[in-house]
């Protein structure tokens, strides 16, 4: 793993500091873009004055099934860290699933042996949308034919609603023709229900241990049946969009009763299925099924339960044990390389972003390679509501980096500030034109502290969101409602990215390639370069051309 000195491109005495705007790209439209309306004096001053170019990072420039389908956070620090594109979770699903390989492996018929042998249930749970980021109802359809083909009497659904990577109030389009195909299994004697749901931002779906409430608050609805009752899912989004005018992200817990009981509750001896592919929101509820030591919250008498997510989450904490397909392989990432050589690196976020810059830069390991070069430093976000508080964490990470950058702690440093993807998230476009200014703020800062210590600041993004704040029809037009406000997109874009090389000990040995298909997985030969070495051959090209 010995990395080779580069031959003409030298270390500046300053570090590498990579700079990741999450969720900032370069949108075509200038309606609902909350980057071209926020005033950006520093980013700007950059795009004029150094080496920049668009990056693509979506669709299979990220690993992704095909390019209609937008990037997000997990596919995008892969490809930077690892440097090359792999086939990503969703892909490898589709495939397992089209093979019929997920349908002969171990787990799925432990799991509906399981059932059968019972006359017990296999439940479902996962996030219901077709957004492709953490699940995809047709892995979620594909595999309840398969059950009804092997004779499963009885299915159960715990439906995460979305409205974050789809459309922000589309749960309706989602639910009520899977209620109709629900009806025709009922027909043929395949009693298969929505047990419970809510929406994914308030249950089930927390991330980082940011707010282990929301895992309770889902075990409760989905194992005990414990919350408000309603006939049916439809029911439960339309009465809570009536009280409260509740987005789909956010729609309170829900379960689903008849004469009073709940439809579904999850009982010893059934199956568990969680239907994402993503780790890092699926983490924590595989914890609280598979667990014996579980500190976080109270989960009353815990059933015994075959459990299998569709991946393995954590390959270091093999979270969870059970799973039915086989995660992307990501082997020697950057960072590897790195601390194989003894070179120092910095990791810093807050909470949200927190293992997108270690767990899923590092293609998804928790750990560390090396202990003794490597820091990584979380800053605890704010809980929920990133809209009533855009500057989130960053000046915080900032005043962390600045010292560290200008003492030249550790030669590799890499940030995300969450601004743009969080609140880009929550569909306020004001809130996000303010999320754009503060992380421009902080760029600023970034660029004295790296021009005080003669580095490199390369700024860039994993993909779009806060770049279209509102949705567009096929003409190109925003979509307006009734009121002839504009409909608000709460999802990421399938936008090129920025990048951008500030380098003030310039010696002027390079200039940055220019050719079309470059994506994130060209980023990270680009900063061993920076770092004076040669990119080992695992890694995509360069960005760097001799001048
Ligand atoms: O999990 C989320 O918040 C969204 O589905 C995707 O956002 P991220 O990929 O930027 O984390
Ligand atoms: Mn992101
Ligand atoms: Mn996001």
């Amino acid at each position: 793993m010995i990395l080779d000195k580069h031959p003409f491109i030298t270390q500046r005495p300053g570090p590498v500091v990579l700079c990741i705007l999450d969720g900032v790209g370069y949108s075509d439209h200038t309606e609902g873009d909350a980057y071209k309306a926020a005033h950006t004096p520093n980013l700007d001053w950059l795009h004029t004055n150094c080496q920049n170019r668009p990056l693509n990072a979506h669709g299979t420039h990220v690993g992704l099934p095909s390019d209609a389908d937008m990037g997000n956070s997990e596919v995008g620090h892969n490809a930077i860290g690892g440097g090359r594109i792999v086939a990503q979770g969703a892909k490898l699903v589709n495939t397992a699933l089209s093979t019929g390989a997920l349908f002969e492996g171990e787990i799925w018929r432990k799991l509906s042996g399981n059932v059968r042998e019972k006359s017990s249930t296999l439940h479902f749970i996962g996030l219901f949308s077709d957004g492709g980021v953490h699940s995809h109802l047709d892995h979620l359809k594909a595999m309840v034919e398969q059950a009804r083909k092997e004779g499963i009497k009885s299915i159960r659904f715990h439906i995460l609603l979305d409205g974050r990577d789809v459309s922000e109030t589309s749960a309706l389009d989602y639910v009520l023709p899977f209620e109709d195909y629900l009806t025709s299994l009922n027909a043929e004697g395949v009693s298969a229900k929505i047990a419970s749901g809510g929406g994914r931002m308030t249950i089930t779906m927390d991330r980082y241990g940011a707010e282990w409430d929301m895992v309770e608050r889902g075990w409760n609805t989905h194992v005990h049946g414990e919350g408000r009752q309603f006939a049916s899912a439809e029911e439960a989004i339309k009465t809570f969009r009536e009280e409260d005018g509740f987005i789909d992200q956010y729609l309170p817990a829900f379960v689903v009763a008849e004469n009073g009981q709940p439809v579904g509750r999850i009982c010893s001896g059934d199956s568990v299925i969680f239907y994402n592919f993503r780790g890092d929101r699926s983490i924590e509820i595989s914890q609280a099924f598979e667990d014996d030591e579980f500190p976080n919250f109270d989960r009353g008498d815990r059933p015994d339960v075959e459990y299998s997510g569709m991946m393995e989450y954590d390959g270091d904490d093999h979270i969870p044990k059970q799973y039915l397909v086989a995660p992307p392989a990501i082997d020697q990432p950057m960072c590897e390389f790195l601390s194989a050589n003894g070179v120092g690196q910095l990791a810093i976020s807050e909470t949200q972003k927190y293992g997108h810059v270690t767990f899923f830069f590092n293609g998804n390991r928790s750990g560390k390679f090396d202990d003794k070069v490597e820091d990584f430093i979380e800053i605890p976000s704010d809980v929920g509501g990133y809209d009533l508080r855009p500057w989130m964490k960053a000046v915080e990470i900032t005043d962390y980096l600045v010292p560290a950058i200008c003492e030249n702690r550790q030669p590799f440093v890499r940030v995300n500030y969450a601004n743009g993807d969080m609140v880009g998230h929550t569909g306020n476009f004001n809130a996000a034109r303010m999320a754009v200014e503060v992380v421009d703020v902080q760029v600023g800062r970034l660029m004295a502290a790296v021009k005080k210590a003669n580095g490199v600041l390369l700024v860039t993004s994993d993909h779009g969101n806060c770049d279209e704040m509102f949705e567009f029809d096929k003409k190109g037009e925003v979509k307006r409602g009734e009121n002839g406000k504009a409909k608000a997109k709460t999802s990421h874009t399938l936008n090129k990215v920025p990048f951008i090389v500030y380098d003030p000990a310039s010696r002027n040995e390079f200039s940055l390639s220019e050719v079309q298909d470059a994506g994130l997985s060209h980023i990270a030969g680009t900063v061993f370069n920076l770092l004076g070495f040669q990119a080992p051959d695992v890694f995509n090209r360069t960005l760097l051309e001799k001048k």
